[in-house]
């Protein structure tokens, strides 16, 4: 007797309240799967709505559309002949719930609550949702009556409960419920569930993917057994990208794993796991026999179906065998991830847009830079996955340029069509930086100007000094104060910002394109942003900033990386250039600006401070303690304790340039996206007065001894 069981797992292109364009992934899915012999098939979490609904969950529109596509998921007799798994909320006596229901043959077997809600980061269900808290207890759920004329039941079980077949046992987590130290699996597997299944709503971060690996395999390891993940991919509708990699685990193995980031709206994966196994992985396992059979495990209420797994667990079929572990897990690494993720992401969201491309200020500098590297990536993935036959993207892309007979010849073809790239150049610009900018547009196919705005900054400051009738403001070279320095600068960054916006709007029009109008990109990154190193409202106000939250020392990790990888000669320069906002007047023709000499630290030291501030939780004490021991070897108290308090003061000065930051890719723990993820003040007492006093007698007594 065999018990070989092929199930498949899903990442899916959802988009929040998209409930058309969600059921027919989820349909197709449910196809894919059973085309590929899965006799079940599980999808993402709040698939139906999608995951990032956010406030909407609260709306019961939401939850009656929700209804509406179950009813067709489950009148649609393709959909037969496997156990479904699928996301939405569900309103159980006036408490709303994010729910797994699970579905079989047209009629509703169970719906399952989760239990453990996700409330940090970017996560916060408990605003919409409450957790279920009765551990292996289920009540009646009453169906709509329209679901209920279609499946024929006046009420299904609701709560946490394991599914019986012919063949197995299947429990489900979901989620955030995996990442808690008591983990439902945990009992589920002692009560005998062989098979569980995680539907997730889980967003990249970079290495986050290693978490999940290990969590689950973890987990089979211990307890044994074979572990579904189905997660989104793509933009939903806001900074997050859910990174997919649906896999199957069994035993500690992983036996499948779905491509973490890829432009396709269905992946499905499937893998043949052998259930005899999981039984004597367990039964072997003495411990873990005698926890199982004692007491403390939750008798959970089994819903009982006849339906089977394996296709005839009577016969040996030579022609179904199990799929064999890989033999390693290929994780990308954290230059990979940039590339691909953000790139990812932007497609989505031009395409989801229905605008006509990208505009991005490019200025010989690094982060700039950065950017256009993510946009020629994601030419490469367009150009790749036309190339592969995705009719979906083919279309998504013949729809943005607006020519309907189009077809790309390669990357740098897209790029033409797609995307514009502008060299903005005064008298304080120097030949270098214009040069890379025309050269790195030319690498890699975009559309480029090179334009001087000197007539629009004498404009602007001949109109200060006629209004104000005073003397025209100089800069400090020239003998200005500080004030005119800044001022004579900021006009050039803000002229910047609103020429990216005119140019966005009519360079189609310039050159004849039926595509809409474009996305203007930022550059702005973690560690000037947390500093406050730039103009508000300047290049950094855009519609969207695709490096927002990465740091500059990942940006030139990434800009290494792209240099080998996408054979990119001109990018030697880029690294080797002194980061320079070029905005005061150039001292014998070469740039006379050094960013890190201007904000009094460096960008490594930068990216220190802004990990320790967000992902340690420390604030200036904390701080200044834990750099006297890593910095000890190079400085002293004193001047370990002058750079914190240099860093604070900045920080809470300009942290009200958060509240207006472009959205940004969220891709890193230390992100400062003030409107979602890292919620402070943006008045601050920059004296920090209690706080730097506290760090003060410190290197007193420490200088002292
Ligand atoms: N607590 C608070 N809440 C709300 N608003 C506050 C505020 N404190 C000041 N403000 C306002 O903020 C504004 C000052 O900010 P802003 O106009 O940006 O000007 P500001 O921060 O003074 O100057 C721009 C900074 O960026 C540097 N910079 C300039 C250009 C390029 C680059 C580069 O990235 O390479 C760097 C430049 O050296 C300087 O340090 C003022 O309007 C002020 O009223
Ligand atoms: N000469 C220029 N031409 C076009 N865009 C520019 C120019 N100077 C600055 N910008 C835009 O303004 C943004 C902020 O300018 P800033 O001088 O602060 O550069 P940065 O943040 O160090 O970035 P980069 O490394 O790209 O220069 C840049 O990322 C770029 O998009
Ligand atoms: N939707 C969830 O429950 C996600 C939570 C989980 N911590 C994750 O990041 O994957």
């Amino acid at each position: 007797m065999v018990h070989y069981v092929t199930v498949a797992t899903c990442a899916l292109n959802q988009w929040a309240l998209d409930f058309q364009g969600n059921v027919q992934r989820i349909a197709q899915s449910i196809r894919q799967a059973k085309a590929l012999g899965a006799r079940l098939r599980i999808g993402p979490e709040l698939e139906i709505p999608g995951y990032g609904c956010h406030d909407h969950f609260l709306e019961p529109d939401t939850t009656r559309h929700s209804w509406e596509a179950l009813g067709e998921l489950l009148q649609d007799k393709t959909l037969g002949d496997i156990i479904v798994d699928t996301g939405m909320p569900v309103l159980h006596r006036n408490v709303l719930y994010n729910c797994r229901v699970l579905l079989l043959n047209g009629r509703i077997l169970l719906i399952r609550p989760k239990m453990h809600l996700a409330n940090d980061g970017n996560y916060r269900e408990p605003r919409w949702f409450s957790p279920w808290t009765k551990q292996a207890a289920t009540e009646d759920f009453v169906l709509p009556p329209a679901v209920a004329r279609i499946t024929g039941q006046r009420t299904v079980p609701l709560g946490d409960a394991l599914l019986d077949t012919a063949d197995t046992c299947i429990g489900v987590e979901l989620c955030e419920e995996l990442f808690t130290p008591q983990s439902p699996h945990i009992a589920m597997s002692l009560a005998g569930a062989e098979i569980i299944v995680n539907s997730s709503g889980s967003h990249h971060e970079l290495r986050k993917l290693h978490r999940r690996v290990s969590l689950i395999a973890e987990a089979t390891l211990k307890c044994g057994g074979v572990y579904l993940y189905a997660n989104q991919r793509g933009c939903d509708g806001d900074r997050m990208y859910y990174d997919g990699a649906a896999m199957v685990l069994a035993n500690g193995h992983v036996l499948a794993m779905g491509r973490q980031f890829a432009l396709a709206d269905v992946e499905v994966t499937v893998a043949t796991a052998d259930l005899s196994r999981v039984r004597a992985f367990r039964a072997a396992n003495a411990s873990r026999s005698l926890q199982a059979a004692g007491r403390d495990v939750p008798a959970y209420p089994r819903v009982q179906t006849d339906f089977s797994l394996s296709p005839d667990f009577a016969q040996l079929d030579a022609s179904v065998a199990p799929t064999r572990p890989l033999k390693t897990v290929a994780y990308l690494r954290p230059e990979e991830e940039i590339a691909l993720g953000p790139a990812c992401w932007l497609w989505d969201y031009l395409r989801r847009s229905r605008l006509g491309g990208f505009f991005l200020p490019l200025s010989g500098g690094i982060d700039s830079c950065a950017t256009a590297l993510i946009v020629h990536s994601m030419c490469r993935l367009v150009a790749d996955a036309c190339h592969a036959g995705d009719a979906q993207v083919l279309a998504d892309l013949r729809r943005c340029c607006g020519d309907p007979a189009y077809t790309p010849a390669s990357a740098l073809d897209v790029a033409g069509r797609l995307f514009h790239t502008c060299y903005m150049g005064t008298a304080n610009s120097s030949a270098e930086t214009r040069g890379r900018a025309r050269l790195l547009a030319q690498s890699i196919g975009s559309y480029h100007v090179d334009l001087d705005m000197d007539a629009a900054v004498s404009a602007i400051v001949a109109l200060f000094t006629m209004v104000t009738g005073g003397p025209a403001p100089q800069y400090a070279v020239h003998g200005g104060s500080a004030a005119e320095n800044l001022a004579l600068q900021n006009i050039q960054a803000r002229l910047r910002m609103l020429l990216a916006y005119l140019f966005a709007a009519l360079l189609p029009w310039v050159r004849q394109s039926s595509g809409g109008p474009l996305l203007v990109l930022g550059s702005a990154n973690v560690d000037e942003s947390l500093r406050g190193y730039f103009t508000k409202y300047d290049c950094s106000s855009a519609d969207l900033n695709p490096i927002g939250s990465i740091s500059k020392a990942d940006l030139r990790r990434f800009v290494a990386f792209a240099r080998t990888e996408m054979q990119l000669a001109v990018l030697d320069e880029f690294l080797a250039a002194t980061p320079s906002a070029e905005l005061v007047p150039l001292a014998d023709g070469s740039c006379a600006q050094s960013d890190e000499v201007e904000m009094g630290m460096t960008y490594d030291e930068l990216s220190i401070f802004g990990r320790l501030r967000k992902v340690d939780k420390c604030g200036p004490y904390s701080m200044f303690v834990r750099l006297l021991h890593e910095w000890s070897d190079s400085l002293g108290p004193a001047e370990i304790a002058a750079k914190v308090k240099r860093f604070f003061y900045y920080y809470a000065v300009n942290r009200h340039k958060m509240t207006t930051l472009t959205p940004a890719y969220h891709a890193e723990a230390y992100s400062p996206d003030d409107n979602r993820f890292d919620l402070r003040p943006f008045l601050y007492d920059t004296a920090w007065t209690w706080q730097f006093a506290c760090i003060d007698r410190a290197v007193a007594r420490m200088t002292k001894a």
